[in-house]
């Protein structure tokens, strides 16, 4: 038996595993087992963590699917409040070392325990060899491209995870599960992409679909949800403190220096023990 607690940021969720004090096994296999909905625990992705050399604490994250990914916006919130209501860590900022470089979250207290989280999420990235995204052009901004027999206008970036970002007149007119699925595996992406369908609201409000790399449709996504926000700052004017709405709630992004921050909340569902075989 394996102790495990499920967290959710926005109806985004997560199996959260204490790789330090516990055995685990292969993280792949262990992901698709206990995200099944109907054979497992039931999650969008899962989350390890372990000791780290560079920062506080490390987190590890995986998709629904098995595969590892390098960041999870809503994921983080919820390892911050994991790590931080369970004593792994002291202060109420502190560093956590993922795949896409050091992350630096701040959490907020009420009633003793960690509700609200913000996330220095670093500077996003533009460049299309480090995203990637196969052009010969260093940035992929705004760029016309047909899908279905429609013109859609698509941009690319990465704040911690990569994001593809469209900009539509009206969301009800998408059809997610067709259109996401497409542009995910679309060959101007080699390592797939997590997609975004917008509608802009006015200069602070932006409202998302998400059709996420190795899960399908979340409720949310944090980095998506950033993703939105930078490139709408500079495709559509909106303010660089924007509120992006998203199936499961709100969070708020704020561009500051260059630099990306992420504020949302984090929820425990519960915590249990996970039968392995
Ligand atoms: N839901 C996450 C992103 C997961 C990205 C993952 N699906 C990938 O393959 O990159 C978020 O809140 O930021």
């Amino acid at each position: 038996m394996l102790e495990f607690a499920k967290l959710h940021g926005l109806g985004n969720d997560f199996i959260v595993f204490d790789g330090i004090k516990q055995k685990l096994p292969s993280y792949n296999e262990l992901a698709k087992k206990v995200c099944d909905r109907h054979f497992g625990i039931g999650a969008d992705g899962m989350i390890i963590v372990e000791e780290s050399k560079k920062a506080d604490i490390k987190m590890v994250f995986f998709n629904a699917d098995g595969t590892e990914a390098p960041m999870c916006g809503n994921g983080i919130r919820c390892f911050a409040k994991f790590v931080y209501d369970n004593n792994y860590v002291k202060s109420r900022d502190f560093t956590v070392e993922t795949l896409a470089g050091i992350m630096r979250p701040r959490v907020y207290i009420e009633n003793d325990l960690v509700s609200k989280v913000k996330v220095n999420l670093g500077k996003p990235i533009f460049d299309t060899k480090a995203i990637p995204v196969a052009t010969e052009e260093n940035k992929f901004i705004d760029k016309e491209i047909i899908i279905d027999n429609k013109k859609f206008n698509i941009s690319a970036v990465s704040v911690g995870s990569i994001h593809a970002v469209v900009f539509v007149n009206n969301l009800d007119d998408i059809d997610i599960e067709k259109i996401g699925p497409i542009i995910e595996n679309h060959k101007l992406f080699p390592d797939k992409i997590n997609v975004n369908f917008c509608q802009v609201i006015d200069e602070d409000n932006i409202k998302v679909l998400t059709w996420e790399r190795g899960v399908g449709q979340t409720l949310a996504c944090g980095t998506g949800a950033s993703s939105v926000a930078v490139i709408s700052s500079i495709v559509n004017n909106t303010s660089k403190c924007v509120n992006v709405h998203l199936l499961g709630g709100t969070v708020k992004i704020e561009q500051e220096d260059d630099e990306v921050y992420m504020t949302g909340p984090a929820k425990l569902i519960c915590t249990g023990l996970y039968n392995l075989n």
